[in-house]
């Protein structure tokens, strides 16, 4: 077991002896639900006595394991001790009904809410978010912890443009290292080297449950047993950019027998022996829109719309190789150029311009928090 993983196991022990009974609303007040995943609702609440706004979020004691609730809020308390870190206020107790523990409230909703389908969102935005989750990943990396379930709706905002965002849910977080069953699942945030579980019978959900009882039913497979590493953060960074600066996916899922992935394998392939030669890691360049790159000869068409600035951060953490891939920390040399380029940008910016829809829910949201409605 490494340091950090004991560490954090100490913790839990030492909380699930003074986890109290506690009634909610002798003691908070509930205003609003902020939001519900597959364990948790999270409720916005005010302490009845300081007038502390937080987030409450209520794991159902029928299907929530004590010590997996306990690291999800010792990681969170102890650990996120950084801006860009969902962090728990030390107040955890039970009802006859839940666990509950309580978090930093971030009042906009979740990057989900901001991405618009197809068209993403503003590139200065999505590169400020990009910014602060390299700051909390490598903090958290640092620190000997892996998230493992980066993804939009984990994202929460402060404000509506995203000048301070925090990762949270950290419920998937293990300490790197940890040996696990590997899963596969189609989704392109699963990384390429997961392939090998795949035809596996296991869910992702039993995993995510931490019932790891369930693969034992499994038959046909032998599992394949991983260490826990911060490349798989790394990948979920490259598709989470992508997804905020297009509004979709390069791949529907990572797997050889997916043609855009093919797609992108092959020029990943070819463009790698030229950075290998010029490389092109420790000097990313910018390039004028028109011009074709010589290190991208067979661009693969769905990063087409991208300057060969944003080609090197996503070929950086979309490395195939996990031992390879890009850490958070290195990706923010790519910040602060241009990453589209200039004629997509415009038709992207004139046309969610045109889409209201989601840009009208998120400025109501605004505007009912700060009470002008
Ligand atoms: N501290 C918070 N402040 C504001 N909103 C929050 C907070 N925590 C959670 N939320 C909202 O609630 C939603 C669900 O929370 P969370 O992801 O933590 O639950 P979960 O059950 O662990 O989710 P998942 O199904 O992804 O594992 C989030 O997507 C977000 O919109």
């Amino acid at each position: 077991m490494t340091a950090a993983a004991e560490l954090l196991e100490e913790m839990c022990h030492l909380t699930a002896q003074s986890l109290t009974a506690m009634d909610t609303s002798e003691h908070f007040q509930l205003l609003k639900p902020l939001g519900e995943g597959s364990y948790g609702k999270v409720t916005l609440a005010v302490h009845r006595k300081r007038g502390t706004p937080m987030a409450l979020k209520f794991f159902p004691r029928k299907s929530t394991s004590l010590f997996s609730f306990l690291r999800e809020y010792n990681v969170s308390l102890s650990f996120c001790t950084h801006p860009s870190l969902t962090r728990a206020l030390g107040i955890v107790y039970f009802t006859p009904s839940h666990y509950v523990f309580a978090q930093q409230a971030s009042l906009f909703g979740d990057l989900y809410d901001v991405i618009l389908p197809e068209l993403g969102m503003e590139e200065d935005c999505c590169q400020r978010v990009v910014s602060q989750l390299c700051g909390g990943l490598s903090h958290l990396h640092s620190l000997g912890f892996v998230h493992r379930d980066l993804k939009p709706e984990n994202v929460f905002l402060c404000d509506s443009a995203c000048r301070w965002v925090k990762l949270g849910d950290f419920g998937m977080v293990k300490a790197k290292g940890t040996r696990v069953p590997e899963v596969w699942y189609s989704s392109p945030y699963c990384t390429p080297e997961a392939e090998v579980a795949r035809g596996n019978k296991d869910s992702w959900e039993s995993i995510n449950n931490g019932n790891d009882g369930l693969m034992e039913k499994n038959e046909n497979r032998k599992r394949v047993w991983v260490s826990v590493e911060p490349s798989t953060d790394s990948w979920a960074l490259g598709i989470l950019t992508y997804a905020m600066l297009t509004g979709s996916h390069p791949w529907e899922e990572t797997a050889n027998h997916c043609h855009s992935y093919q797609k992108y394998r092959e020029w990943f392939e070819q463009a790698k022996d030229s950075r290998d030669e010029e490389d092109v890691r420790a000097e990313p360049q910018t390039e004028p829109d028109n011009q074709e790159s010589k290190d991208c000869p067979a661009l693969a068409p769905q990063f087409a719309c991208f300057t060969q600035l944003a080609c090197s951060f996503f070929q950086s953490l979309l490395d195939p190789r996990p031992q390879l891939r890009g850490r958070p920390e290195e990706a923010l040399r790519f910040l602060g150029g241009d990453w589209m380029k200039a004629k997509e940008k415009m038709r992207l910016e004139e046309e969610r311009k045109r889409s209201t829809k989601k840009g009208a829910i998120s400025s109501v949201k605004e505007e009912e928090v700060r009470g002008e409605r």
